[in-house]
């Protein structure tokens, strides 16, 4: 069968969050674009990954509510978990947002979308089974998938991933969970409030780089509902009989489980590319870039989780996008140093659990200087008996905020408003000029801002000074 030739401006391989964006840019600048999906369109984030995952938190946050509403008089109540209703509803969100990265809408702004797997043939051509694409740019936006630890046994037995956790077809009776990062810990809290035993595993400290107060609170949160975590420990096997799965410790113990989750990073998808054949660099990690997110190929770029060291966040990969259509079309990086840096010390992370977990920029171990404020100072956090956490920001030895932790519900939107001051290059005292609507969770921005100048706005200088024009008055 002869192939269909096009000639085109820019190839995209991955119809994911980093392809979909770039697509989507090139083709409303009036570029020609060809767009590779070999699976769903939407990538891990619509199918396997963010909207799955966020919708099932949500069923597990109603269950949990139902159980305890004595707090504020209402009656708690065991929830009847239908898990084939549960699973319904996660389908349906997926179903409901699908349209906006369908093949039909992508079609509509112009770009062909050939539903086929995408390699290299040389440095300038991708081919699939029907189609070549000469193209003058091309994006690797590839993505990336579970990565199996080197656990003995492991290979040998049908573990779960994130792109089968959601299929399963009855509520796993004990879950065990290999990796507390922030798949393991969402799954976990959801899996367990929904009713299944839960026993998370990992190699070293849960959430090892985050605040350690807030990372200390949250696994305590989680714990005390329920979630059992074995950690820091050294894994030695995992095998599995008819219906049990077993994992052994090298301190002897062992544990048994009905399903197994692995959720103990990511691996990208570079396999099968042919990236040799294009001149395109890359090793364990992903895709060699440089800041512009240049390959080793100049008319090569790679953009989310394929891009070694860059991706990881669905937000990660459409900053990704929105500077590759800046360097693609406006500021060549071969033109001068004016290109659109792909790297920022800004970008924010959430961890949705209750309570959250959000940060943004440089931790705690690199700020002068911490700032912060609890939930339970904030009104409408005690209104609604939640004053979990708070908010720290983090300044360096001038006082400009170079990130910060928040932990809590609603921690994600709170990182969303200091996320925007980051952006804005605002100073402590802009943030602290911010009017906040009373009451609500996000003031804690502005107190914690604010706090900065308690010593000078209620000092003994100021107290001195507002005692001497207070006798001319
Ligand atoms: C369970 C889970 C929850 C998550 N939750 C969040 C969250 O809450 N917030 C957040 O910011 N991030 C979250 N993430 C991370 C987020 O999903 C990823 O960072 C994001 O989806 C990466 O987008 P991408 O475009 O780089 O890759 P992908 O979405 O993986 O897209 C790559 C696409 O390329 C296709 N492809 C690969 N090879 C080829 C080929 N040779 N030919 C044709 N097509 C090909 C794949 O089929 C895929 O569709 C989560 C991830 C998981 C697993
Ligand atoms: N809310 C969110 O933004 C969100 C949610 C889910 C996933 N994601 C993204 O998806 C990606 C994958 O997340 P993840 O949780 O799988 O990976 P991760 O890399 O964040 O965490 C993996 C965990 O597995 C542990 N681990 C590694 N090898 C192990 C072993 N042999 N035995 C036991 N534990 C082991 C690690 O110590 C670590 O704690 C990340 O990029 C993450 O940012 C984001």
């Amino acid at each position: 069968m002869s192939k269909t030739v096009h000639e085109v401006d820019l190839c995209v391989i991955g119809a994911g969050s980093a392809g979909l964006s770039v697509a989507y840019g090139a083709s409303h600048l009036g570029r020609s674009v060809v767009l590779f999906e070999r699976e769903d369109m939407g990538g891990d984030c619509l199918n396997t990954g963010c909207v799955p995952s966020k919708a099932l938190i949500k069923a597990a946050k109603v269950a949990h509510d139902r159980r305890h509403g004595s707090e504020y008089g209402i009656a708690p109540v065991e929830p009847d978990i239908d898990f084939k209703a549960v699973k319904a509803h996660v389908q349906g969100v997926i179903d409901q947002i699908a349209p906006v990265d369908s093949v039909e809408r992508y079609e509509g702004f112009g770009v062909t979308v050939i539903t086929e797997d995408a390699r290299f043939e040389d440095e300038k051509t991708i081919v699939s089974d029907s189609h070549i694409v000469r193209a003058k740019r091309i994006v690797v936006a590839a993505g990336s998938r579970a990565s199996a630890p080197p656990i003995p046994g492991l290979a040998d037995v049908p573990y779960l991933t994130n792109e089968s956790i959601f299929q399963v077809s009855t509520l796993p009776k004990h879950l065990l969970i290999i990796g507390s990062g922030p798949i393991g810990l969402e799954m976990g809290q959801s899996f367990r409030r929904l009713g299944s035993k839960v026993t998370i595993v990992d190699i070293a400290e849960p959430l090892g780089r985050s605040d350690p107060e807030h990372a200390k609170t949250l696994i305590e949160a989680l714990k005390s509902e329920g979630v059992e975590f074995r950690a820091p420990v050294k894994t030695k096997k995992v095998s599995k009989t008819a219906r049990t799965f077993k994992i052994e410790f090298e301190d002897g113990e062992a544990i048994t489980g009905s399903h197994l989750l692995v959720a103990a990073g990511r691996a990208p998808n570079v396999d099968g590319l042919d990236l040799e054949k294009g001149g395109v660099k890359y090793d364990r990690s992903g895709i060699q870039t440089d800041e512009a997110l240049r390959t080793s190929n100049p008319r090569v770029y790679a953009a989310g989780d394929i891009a070694a060291g860059k991706g990881g966040l669905t937000h990660a990969a459409g900053f990704h996008a929105g500077a590759l259509i800046k360097n693609l079309y406006f500021m060549p990086p071969g033109l001068g140093g004016m290109f659109a840096k792909a790297t920022t010390n800004r970008m924010p992370a959430v961890i949705y659990t209750q309570p959250e977990l959000g940060n943004i920029g440089a931790g705690h171990n690199d700020a002068a200087k911490t700032l912060h404020f609890d939930f339970e100072e904030n009104d409408r956090s005690i209104a609604e008996r939640d004053t979990v956490g708070g908010l720290k920001l983090y300044l360096d030895a001038k006082g400009k905020v170079i990130g910060a932790s928040c932990l809590g519900s609603q921690a994600g939107e709170i990182i969303n408003t200091v996320s925007l001051a980051m952006a804005g290059k605002l100073k402590l005292s802009q943030i602290s000029g911010m009017i906040s609507p009373y009451p609500t969770r996000t003031e804690v921005v502005k107190r914690t801002a604010s706090s900065n100048f308690t010593e000078a706005i209620f000092g003994p200088k100021a107290r001195a000074l507002a005692g001497f024009w207070a006798k001319f008055q």
